[in-house]
């Protein structure tokens, strides 16, 4: 049986929590709902969820460019986009925001200029350089995928302890995808940066995150370490005549059960073995990802550390307080 209890509860920081939050643009409908999740400091998160399901709209609350209409959303312990809280804090945004008039070296001065006392001009250089950009060259007369460059050059540069990153890699080619993603994972590892990551290439991701926050309609459906979530399901295949569920599958949460002849896959939050001639096997994180997202109604699954510690939180869900 999985006891998510068992499983990595590390009593460390907290680099993001929300409670209750809620988000809408201007009068526009609700964009993320009732979302309540951790993210341990240290970690690197995927941030997944289909078009619209409210990631960019989570990452522009957590940089602190948009407020929660509802509940509250904090960075390491301070409310998101407060003033403690934004110099430790960097967010490339989708589009890059960068001034198209301003050269690669102005928009590198930029850089130490708004991040006194933390700016990493040398590693800020480095990254530029690799790219063979010319420091003369106007941000406006760039590439999309050297504008990237500069973009995580700038993100880097300062040093911050949580990175913030919108689909960062979807215009670079693949051999700079590569490098970059190193040299993002070195920093995170070096400096035990928390990274959230918000992307559509889930091979990408499997790779690199060692956290999950799966998003889809603006709720939170699945938060923790990519291993216990994996390690909570399991992909069951088999023949099946009878119309129904099978019984085997009764103490198990089904998220998502498919039939195709006389062939059934089904993919079951388990809660011990599965009796019968089934085929059982751990999921891959896209099988365990793609069964979530085809099945919106299934239950969300928050593991013990992506669980609030706030106990207002804990109060209204009826869990116990924090040991
Ligand atoms: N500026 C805006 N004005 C009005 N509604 C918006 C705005 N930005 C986002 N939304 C809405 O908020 C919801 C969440 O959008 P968001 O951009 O956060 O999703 P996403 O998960 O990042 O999507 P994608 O994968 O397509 O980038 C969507 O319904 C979207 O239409």
């Amino acid at each position: 049986m999985t006891d998510l209890t068992d499983l990595t509860f590390a009593p460390g920081r907290t680099a993001l929590e929300a409670v209750g939050l809620g988000a809408r643009h201007r009068r526009h409908r609700w964009a993320l709902r009732e979302c309540s999740f951790r993210v341990p400091a240290g970690r690197v998160c995927a941030l997944v969820g289909p078009n619209g399901a409210g990631k960019s709209t989570l990452l522009s609350l957590a940089a602190g460019l948009m407020r929660p209409a509802e509940g509250r959303l904090r960075v390491f312990g301070g409310e998101a986009g407060g003033a403690g809280v934004r110099p430790r804090v960097a967010y490339v945004a989708q589009d890059k925001p960068l001034y198209p008039d301003f050269t690669v070296a102005d928009t590198l001065r930029m850089g130490r200029h708004l991040n006194p006392g933390r700016w990493d001009a040398a590693g800020a250089e480095r990254i530029v350089r690799g790219g063979d950009l010319s420091p003369g060259a106007r941000v406006g007369t760039l590439s999309g995928g050297q504008r990237t460059r500069l973009a995580l050059a700038l993100a880097l540069g300062k040093r911050p302890e949580l990175l913030l990153l919108d689909e960062p890699m979807s215009d670079l080619d693949p051999l700079v995808r590569h490098e970059m993603t190193a040299l993002l994972m070195a920093e995170a590892a070096e400096r035990g940066t928390t990274v959230v990551i918000a992307s559509h290439i889930l091979a990408e991701l499997e790779e690199v995150c060692d956290y999950l926050l799966l998003v889809a309609g603006g709720r939170v459906r699945l938060a923790g370490e990519v291993e216990d979530l994996i390690s909570a399901h399991r992909l069951v295949v088999g023949r099946h005549e009878e119309a129904g569920t099978p019984r085997a599958f009764a103490p198990h949460t089904v998220v998502e059960s498919r039939t195709t002849g006389r062939q059934l896959t089904a993919l079951l939050r388990t809660d011990g073995p599965v009796a019968g001639a089934w085929q059982v096997s751990e999921p891959t994180l896209e099988e365990l990802l793609l069964a979530h997202l085809r099945s919106p109604g299934a239950p969300p699954l928050l593991a013990p550390s992506a669980e609030p510690r706030t106990p207002s939180y804990r109060t209204a869900t009826g869990r116990k307080e924090a040991a």
